[in-house]
């Protein structure tokens, strides 16, 4: 099994599936059926058995699958089990509010600097961590092997950033500015909008935006 083989929609499901089975760990259950899995994650029992079994052979016909093995391989093909430090671009409202969430360190990536171009930030600390300037982005990124970023600059300031951001060498941005980016091949970026999400919601609850 190769990690590219898998659908950008297979890949989505994945951290779903994760997160159930550590509940179901946690309760110290070391078997499930597909079909109580796919309930659980409200994912359609078929696309349930093809995710998994595009991670290797896992089910096994009347004793269902082995927590400890299928989150074995969700988490490798995930790449979890190691730290992934994360730069953080931009220190206001939500960069603040990101920088403090707990959730990230358990599923393996650490916020490791905070870059905001306010200078009046520079020196303060959030969440425990200094705030400091983008000049030293490419130092930082090289001294703490820095992969990803996160965006959180208004839409205007966006796209500098992520060129900032590819030319210091981080691989994957997940932005959260309204803003389309463009980035060298072999960057990935995945792009966050809460309001975007909403307007779906609106559209698929009322069918209308
Ligand atoms: N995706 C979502 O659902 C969602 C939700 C809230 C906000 N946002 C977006 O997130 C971004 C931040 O929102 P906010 O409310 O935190 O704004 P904010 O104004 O409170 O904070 C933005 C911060 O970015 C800094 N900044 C500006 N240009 C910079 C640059 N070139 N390099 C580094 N830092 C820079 C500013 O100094 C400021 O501290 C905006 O683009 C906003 O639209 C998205």
């Amino acid at each position: 099994m190769t990690r590219a083989r898998l659908s950008a929609a297979t890949i989505s499901r994945l951290p779903v599936y994760l997160r159930v089975l550590n509940a179901v760990a946690d309760e110290g259950q070391q078997h499930v059926s597909s079909s109580w899995l796919a309930q659980a994650t409200g994912v359609n029992s078929d696309v349930l058995r093809k995710d998994l079994s595009a991670l290797g052979s896992m089910g096994r016909r009347g004793v269902g699958y082995q927590v400890d093995t299928v989150k074995a391989a969700l988490e490798k093909a995930l790449g979890l089990g190691s730290v992934h430090p994360v730069v953080l671009i931009g220190a206001g409202h939500l960069g603040q509010a990101i920088a403090g969430y707990r959730g990230f360190s358990p599923r393996g990536y650490q916020i490791a600097a905070i870059i905001d171009a306010d200078e009046n930030l520079w020196g303060t600390h959030v969440a425990g961590l200094r705030v400091q300037s983008p000049q030293e982005l490419p130092d930082l990124v090289a001294e703490h092997k820095i992969g990803f970023a996160i965006v959180a600059v208004p839409a205007h300031a966006a796209q500098a950033v992520a060129d900032q951001l590819c030319a210091a060498g981080v691989r994957g941005i997940l932005n959260f500015a309204p803003v389309e980016l463009t980035v060298p091949e072999g960057v990935q970026v995945r792009g966050i909008d809460l309001a975007h999400e909403l307007q779906i919601l609106t559209y698929l609850s009322t069918g209308q935006i």
